[in-house]
Formats: C-alpha cells, sequence, structure tokens
C-alpha cells in the first residue's frame, strides 16, 4: 500500500518526504519495527514513543508519524507531523485494513460494569438468529466460530481493525465490542464506523488512570459524542448518568429502565438463584441470568437486538435459553449444599450488586463467606470501599491478593483492611495466598453456606511482576466443593 492512500483523512500539521512510497507494515512499539514500516511515535503512561524514532530509523522505518519533528539526517524518511499521533494511527490503521468496520453493524457497548455481559449476550443471540458475528470483549474476541485470545477489553487501533477486516472477510453481519473508557481516551477506536453505541451505568473505577470521576465520565460521554446521525444511542436512564451520555450524541436516542418509562422496559417478577422472571415490555419470559443488574443487561441486550430490526418475539425466547458471559455469576453446588459462586466484580458497585442479589436470594439462615482481593496497578481508592462493602454484606470476609501486578499484595491488602471497621474487624481474616484464602472459606462453609470468590472471574492467570502464573478460582473451587454432577 502506498503512504499517501494510508494518509486519508489524516490532518497533517507537516510533512518532510514523499508519500509515493509504498510501505509495509505499522507499528507503535519500536521493538517490532522493521524494514519499511510506518512508525508511530506514542506519547504513553509510562514512556513517549518519540524518543524511539532514531532506533526505528535504523531499523529501516520507512516513514514516522509524530507529535514533535526530531533533528532529521536521514531524508530516505518520510516524517508526518500530526497533533496527536494516537488520532492518527486510528484513521490509518482503518485504512490499511480497508476500514472494515463500514462493511458490517459495529455495536459499542460501553459504561463501568456490564460490557462483557452484553457483548456476549448479544454476539451469542445474534448467532442464533442465523448471522454470522464477531465479538471483541474482554474474555475472548470471536470472528464468528473462530476464537481469538484477548488481550485487553478494547484491542489498539491495528489489532482492532484487523480483527474487523478479518470479520468482514468471513461474512459477519455484526460485532459487538466492548469500549473501555482506557479506548476512549487513548483514541483506540478512532475512524470506526459505528452502528450503534450503549451505555450500561458509570460507577467508580479506574481513576488511577482518570483521576477524577468528572474525565471518566467525560471519556464514556465522548463515545457517544463521535457516534454519527445513523447510528442509535441506548442509554440506562435508572442511572443517573444515563441522559448526560447523550448530551451531544447526533445519534438517534433510545432508553431502557426497570424504574420508570423508557422505549424499553422491564419489571423484575422474581429473582432466583435458578434464573430471572421478568416482564418485558409486557411479555413475561423466564432467562437464565442471575441477579437485578441482570435485569439491566437483558433489557439492553433486548433493546438493541430490536433497534436492529429483529423480532421482538424471537429474540425474547432465544434470549431465555441463553446463558450469560464466564465467570460472571458462575456457580456450583457442593455434594454438601454449599454454593460456590465465581463472579468478576471488581468494582464497588459490582460487588454490592453481586452480594445484594445473594442476600435477597438466599433462604435466611446461611453464612455468606466471600473472598476478594483489589488488583494492583490500579485505582488505589476503591480498595477500602471494596472491602467495606464486602464486609457490610457478608458473614465472613477473606481479604487476599487478586493480581498484584508490581505491587506488593500485603500492602494492598493492607489498603483494603482500612475501609474495615472496627465492628466488622471480627468476621475478617487476611490470607494472602489466593489458593489457601478459597480453601479456607469451603473449610468454614457448612451445608447451605454460600461462598463467593470475587474479583477474578474467567481469569485464568494470576499476574505477578508481569508474569502470569495458572490462576483458576473456579477450578480451585471444584476442587475443594466436589459439586453435585
Ligand atoms: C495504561 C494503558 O492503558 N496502557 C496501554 C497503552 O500503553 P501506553 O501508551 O501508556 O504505553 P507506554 O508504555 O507508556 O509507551 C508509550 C509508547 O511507546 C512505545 N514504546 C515503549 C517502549 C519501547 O521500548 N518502545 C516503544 O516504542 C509503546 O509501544 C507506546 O506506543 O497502550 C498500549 C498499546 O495499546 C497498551 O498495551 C497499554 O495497556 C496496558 C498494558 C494496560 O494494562 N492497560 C489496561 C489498564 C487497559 O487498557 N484496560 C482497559 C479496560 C479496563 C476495563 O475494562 O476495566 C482495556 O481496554 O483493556
Ligand atoms: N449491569 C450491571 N450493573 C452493575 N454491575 C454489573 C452489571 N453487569 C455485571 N455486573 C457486575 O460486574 C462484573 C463485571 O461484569 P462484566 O464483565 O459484564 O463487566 P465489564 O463492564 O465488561 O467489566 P470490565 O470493565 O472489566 O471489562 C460482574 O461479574 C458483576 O459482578
Ligand atoms: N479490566 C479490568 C480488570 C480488573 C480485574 C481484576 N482482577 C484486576 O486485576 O484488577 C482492569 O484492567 O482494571
Ligand atoms: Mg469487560
Amino acid at each position: 500500500m502506498q503512504l499517501q492512500d494510508l494518509l486519508y483523512g489524516v490532518t497533517i500539521k507537516e510533512l518532510v518526504g514523499k508519500t509515493d512510497r509504498e510501505i509495509n507494515a505499522l507499528n507503535f512499539d519500536s521493538r517490532k519495527v522493521g524494514k519499511d514500516d510506518v512508525f508511530f511515535a506514542v506519547v504513553g503512561t509510562l514512556a513517549d514513543g518519540h524518543q524511539f524514532i532514531d532506533q526505528t530509523v535504523k531499523q529501516g522505518a520507512g516513514v514516522i508519524v509524530c507529535e514533535n519533528l526530531p533533528e532529521i539526517d536521514d531524508f530516505t524518511v518520510t516524517y508526518v507531523k500530526v497533533e496527536n499521533t494516537s488520532v492518527a494511527l486510528g484513521i490509518m490503521a482503518g485504512n490499511y485494513f480497508g476500514n472494515p468496520s463500514a462493511d458490517l453493524k459495529l455495536i459499542g457497548i460501553t459504561g463501568t460494569n456490564g460490557k462483557t455481559t452484553i457483548a456476549t449476550i448479544l454476539f451469542k443471540l445474534l448467532k442464533e438468529l442465523g448471522y454470522k458475528t464477531g465479538l471483541l470483549s474482554t474474555v475472548e474476541n470471536y470472528i464468528n466460530e473462530t476464537v481469538v485470545t484477548a488481550t485487553h477489553t478494547t484491542p489498539n487501533p491495528i489489532a482492532l481493525n484487523e480483527l474487523l477486516r478479518q470479520m468482514v472477510d468471513a461474512g459477519c453481519d455484526y460485532c459487538f465490542m466492548e469500549v473501555s473508557s482506557h479506548a476512549v481516551s487513548q483514541h483506540r477506536i478512532e475512524g470506526l464506523t459505528f452502528a450503534g453505541g450503549v451505555f450500561s451505568n458509570i460507577t467508580h473505577d479506574h481513576l488511577d488512570f482518570h483521576k477524577t470521576f468528572d474525565a471518566y465520565l467525560k471519556a464514556k460521554k465522548a463515545f457517544f459524542d463521535g457516534l454519527p446521525k445513523s447510528a442509535f444511542a441506548l442509554t440506562n436512564i435508572d442511572d443517573k448518568n444515563g441522559m448526560v451520555m447523550l448530551q451531544n450524541t447526533k445519534a438517534y436516542k433510545k432508553t431502557y429502565a426497570l424504574k420508570q418509562l423508557a422505549d424499553f422496559k422491564a419489571k423484575i417478577i422474581e429473582n432466583q438463584f435458578s434464573g430471572l422472571h421478568l416482564d418485558i415490555d409486557n411479555e413475561d419470559v423466564y432467562f437464565k441470568l442471575v441477579g437485578s443488574f441482570n435485569a439491566y443487561n437483558l433489557l439492553a441486550v433486548y433493546g438493541t437486538a430490536v433497534l436492529l430490526e429483529q423480532d421482538k418475539l424471537k429474540v425474547l425466547t432465544l434470549l431465555s435459553r441463553l446463558s450469560g458471559a464466564e465467570g460472571r455469576f458462575d456457580y456450583i453446588t457442593s455434594e454438601d449444599k454449599i454454593i460456590g459462586i465465581v463472579d468478576y466484580a471488581h468494582t464497588p458497585d459490582a460487588v454490592q450488586n453481586v452480594l445484594s442479589t445473594i442476600a435477597n436470594i438466599r433462604k435466611g439462615t446461611e453464612q455468606v463467606i466471600t473472598v476478594i482481593g483489589c488488583g494492583g496497578d490500579r485505582d488505589k481508592t476503591k480498595r477500602p470501599i471494596m472491602a467495606q462493602v464486602a464486609c457490610d454484606w457478608s458473614d465472613k470476609v477473606i481479604l487476599t491478593s487478586d493480581n498484584p501486578r508490581t505491587e506488593d499484595p500485603q500492602t494492598i491488602i493492607s489498603e483494603m483492611e482500612e475501609g474495615v471497621s472496627p465492628t466488622n474487624k471480627r468476621k475478617t481474616l487476611s490470607i494472602l495466598d489466593r489458593r489457601e484464602a478459597i480453601k479456607t472459606a469451603c473449610h468454614l462453609a457448612k451445608a447451605g453456606d454460600i461462598i463467593l470468590v470475587a474479583g477474578k472471574g474467567h481469569e485464568k492467570y494470576q499476574e505477578i511482576n508481569g508474569v502470569r502464573n495458572h490462576f483458576d478460582d473456579k477450578e480451585i473451587l471444584l476442587e475443594q466443593l466436589k459439586p453435585i454432577s
């Protein structure tokens, strides 16, 4: 491909060198740059890509896209100066892969909690309806039947456009993707053509990255601000920021709610371990998913499917048979009637939702034992709050390690302990080793008790100092509890 074709839609501030040159691949990591590649110098959170420009020129880079031009001594290289390299990267990655997002219906789902659940159920539903479909999610990416490992909730623009290209080539009509707030801020979704956007909710998370709740909210809102007129924007108006998201969107606005009038509405009739019974758009339907928060997720899925012009009754019939995403309220019952639940709750709101769901559907006398940790190199302010919520809603809490990453796991636990009130102290234990923590919960549990293992859901690893060791909460629960088959 010629550089000039790649630059279509990019606002260039300054250009040094020729644009009628063949380029090989796109790269934002200097360590991977080869001959005739384009290197994008991105200002990141840990490093500034500009410091690697000289190195990539030595490695044979043909084009450098950057925000500040370096001293130029090799005039065979083309330099493209832009306002924001990440924006240019998004647009150029789209061009490189033939802008695949315009050749299928791309639906983005954003919000603090529920993205994976909503995107995954939509993916399963549209497949059941007979369409070839793609999924970009925290757990896994799918090109119809083909699984591609996910490294991020929203991939980088090159990986993202490459996956969309593969979906279009495989004949996919739809793609459902999670749009994380990091992805919006870092312009990973720049240049994509969306057919719709869905908002689930916004609560406390990622303040390490966004610094303030307002900045976090603005990042999510920017996704809706960027939607085209032809797209729909579906929002949860029971969330107090639900309408704020749509304030400046050009897309046509649609709403869903459990507590007020909306375009798509539902009422919870029953909420049991066996599933939800809802009145949804005046139809009486049973679902396999558990918890009132999942009533919101199901409503978001239903609304999206209807906005995609699918038959309402067919949608509800198929939806009632579908399960959710792996590691979300995933439960087993042991031979001695102990219930073990694995859930990906890793925000204060999610912990509260999952524990209040358990509180609502338990019979009364059983104990709720929660095993919980917080991730390292992530929002520290949520640590004491998550511990506090866990204590308020459980009979016993075991504080443990999650993915410590580069932090000392004992320090993370101490920061969680700060949220435990003196009266709650007596029901709390701290056990650094997560396997031991889960085992202890299983030993403490008696018939009828409920164990919640929160925070890691589907994850099959524990990340310590850059190394991911095999770790699976569900596997340990299964070992310890010996479920009824
Ligand atoms: C904080 C964050 O989001 N970081 C992401 C970001 O990195 P960055 O731009 O800050 O990178 P950096 O290390 O500062 O380096 C700056 C630039 O220099 C380049 N570089 C760096 C070193 C070198 O030797 N040569 C070189 O060229 C880097 O490739 C980069 O382009 O861009 C990288 C490439 O896309 C991502 O891999 C990286 O994800 C890190 C690993 C990460 O953990 N991100 C998490 C927090 C994240 O993105 N999470 C959200 C969702 C969370 C949720 O849903 O709750 C997600 O979408 O997954
Ligand atoms: N609609 C919802 N409202 C509040 N909490 C929810 C909702 N849906 C799911 N949860 C809780 O949040 C956890 C994460 O859900 P899910 O993986 O669907 O969210 P996510 O937005 O994809 O998260 P991430 O930001 O990590 O990608 C679940 O395990 C559950 O505890
Ligand atoms: N997508 C979230 C996942 C958090 C999961 C939790 N297990 C942790 O490691 O903090 C993040 O990157 O913040
Ligand atoms: Mg997710």
